[in-house]
């Protein structure tokens, strides 16, 4: 018997250039390539701490619309929780790898494009955002990173060794397989969802695809 196509198998297919376009960036492909300009590193660093502040609270609502929003007999909540978990840990790594390489991350000031993206989760944070939506937003933040730094650690990447561990974090098995249990919760949610819930859902994931897109754009400009 041939196995169902999922909704968001469906929608990857649809949107594959888009998809395609916020996980082989030419950011994450100069870093693939070994040829990364260092600065465009540590900007992407500051930046990326700013904004995964931010992604915390987006993820307690996700948590908080999980335990209201699904009757949970799958353990939404719990894969959501070891999300928040991890990313008590993120933010350390973050403290320490700035430190290593001499950004001062109490200086940094959020550009534009992470504004526009951090504004846009503080909006799926209002209760009026259904579960399902929310959901698929994170799954589609979390799945854009784990793709991105798991093409820079592919056998034929020449990443450099100094940024090994930065590709790690999101690019390991682990982070993937998290992926994976998010992406059956949207799927099982998506499932028995109403065409207008479908709908705002797909039209948000290109939202993330697009700040995604213009988030690497704004680390990978050279000044
Ligand atoms: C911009 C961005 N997108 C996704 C992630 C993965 N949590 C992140 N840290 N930063």
């Amino acid at each position: 018997m041939q196995a169902k196509i999922t909704v968001t198998e469906t929608w990857l297919r649809k949107h594959r250039h888009l998809y395609d376009g916020a996980t082989r960036h030419p950011f994450i492909r100069s870093i693939r390539d070994g040829n990364i300009d260092i600065s465009a590193f540590k900007t992407w660093l500051g930046q990326d701490y700013i904004f995964v502040r931010a992604f915390v609270p987006f993820v307690a609502s996700v948590l908080t619309k999980a335990y209201k929003g699904s009757d949970d007999g799958n353990g939404d909540v719990e894969v959501i929780l070891g999300g928040v978990a991890a990313l008590h840990d993120e933010i350390s790594w973050f403290k320490k790898e700035a430190f290593k390489w001499g950004v001062q991350l109490s200086s940094i000031v959020p550009q534009k494009a992470n504004q526009e993206y951090c504004r846009f989760l503080e909006s799926l944070i209002s209760p009026e955002v259904e579960y399902t939506v929310a959901a698929v937003a994170f799954w589609a933040i979390e799945t854009i990173y784990q793709e991105s730094f798991a093409h820079c650690l592919e056998d034929d990447s020449k990443t450099p060794p100094e940024l090994k561990e930065t590709c790690q974090r999101w690019g390991s098995e682990s982070f993937g397989e998290y992926c994976n249990s998010l992406r059956n919760i949207v799927d099982r949610q998506l499932e028995k969802a109403s065409d207008d819930v479908i709908t705002k859902a797909e039209a948000t994931l290109l939202r993330v695809l697009e700040h995604e897109v213009d988030f690497w754009n704004m680390s990978h400009r050279r000044t």
